[in-house]
């Protein structure tokens, strides 16, 4: 389950002349005690993203997740990509999060850089919602936009495809079309997006689950060298 989506990535960062950077082992293929829950990473750079990372894990029927976060290069100003998606198989329950994750909330960055989610959220209405819980703040690196499913991903399985296909497409024709920053400099980028990965250290709830499957030792070095590498950064 949602090998197509990391396929359909390796692609897109291909034709974008991106090259996996290699990871440790211990990230690259990781398994539990009897393998009932296994975790694969990619890590690529490009001319144009420093930073573009992919999570797949395989729990079997229990539970599938998809991740993946791609840093535009420290010179752009754009939102950085984040997609979070998983499968519950007890619950039968699909959670998909799909965002431009704005580095500030000034309106009219948000509509020059987010607002196309809009058009790809109305297409399919199981997608149409921007409800979060209270796990984060829908106002620190969400946009107004943001795309989220609770579903069953049974009947839902064409449209994430497609919708993570307009998703992602949408994304890069934002890069190719090539915008001059007009609301930051490159140190206020460098800062937010320091700031990003130490908000998402602090709220991500993937923690929890990684630490039953694969022990505190390595979710603790996979979230600092791995998932937020930026959370160790100072910011001056
Ligand atoms: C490999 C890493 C990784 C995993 C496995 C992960 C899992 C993960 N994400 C969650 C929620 C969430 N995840 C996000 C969003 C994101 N999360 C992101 O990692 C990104 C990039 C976004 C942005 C699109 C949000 C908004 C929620 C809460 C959903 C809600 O409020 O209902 C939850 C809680 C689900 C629940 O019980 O309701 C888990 C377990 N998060 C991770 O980072």
């Amino acid at each position: 389950m949602f090998d197509s989506l990391v396929d359909f990535l390796k692609t897109n960062i291909d034709e974008l002349n991106g090259h996996e950077l290699q990871i440790s082992n211990e990230f690259k293929e990781h398994h539990n005690k009897d393998s009932k829950y296994i975790i694969k990473n990619w890590l690529f750079s490009s001319p144009e993203y420093r930073k573009w990372r992919i999570t797949r894990l395989d729990g079997g029927k229990n539970i599938q997740v998809f991740n993946t976060v791609a840093y535009p290069n420290f010179d752009s100003e754009l939102p950085i990509l984040g997609a979070d998606i998983l499968w519950f198989g007890t619950a039968k329950k699909l959670l998909a999060i799909l965002d431009y994750q704005p580095l500030i909330q000034e309106n009219k960055y948000l509509e020059k850089y987010c607002s196309s989610l809009g058009m790809i959220k109305k297409k399919y209405s199981a997608f149409d919602n921007n409800k979060m819980k209270n796990i984060y703040d829908s106002k620190k690196y969400f946009s107004p936009w943001v795309i989220i499913c609770r579903g069953n991903k049974l009947n839902l399985d064409r449209d994430l495809n497609d919708v993570f296909h307009a998703f992602i497409n949408n994304y890069l024709n934002l890069n190719k079309s090539n915008p001059v920053n007009q609301f930051l400099n490159l140190e206020e980028i460098k800062i937010n997006q320091i700031k990003y990965d130490k908000y998402s250290f602090e709220k991500d709830p993937a923690d929890k689950l990684f630490k039953s499957f694969f022990g505190e030792k390595w979710t603790k070095k996979f979230i600092n060298k791995f998932l937020f590498t930026l959370n160790n950064e100072i910011i001056l």
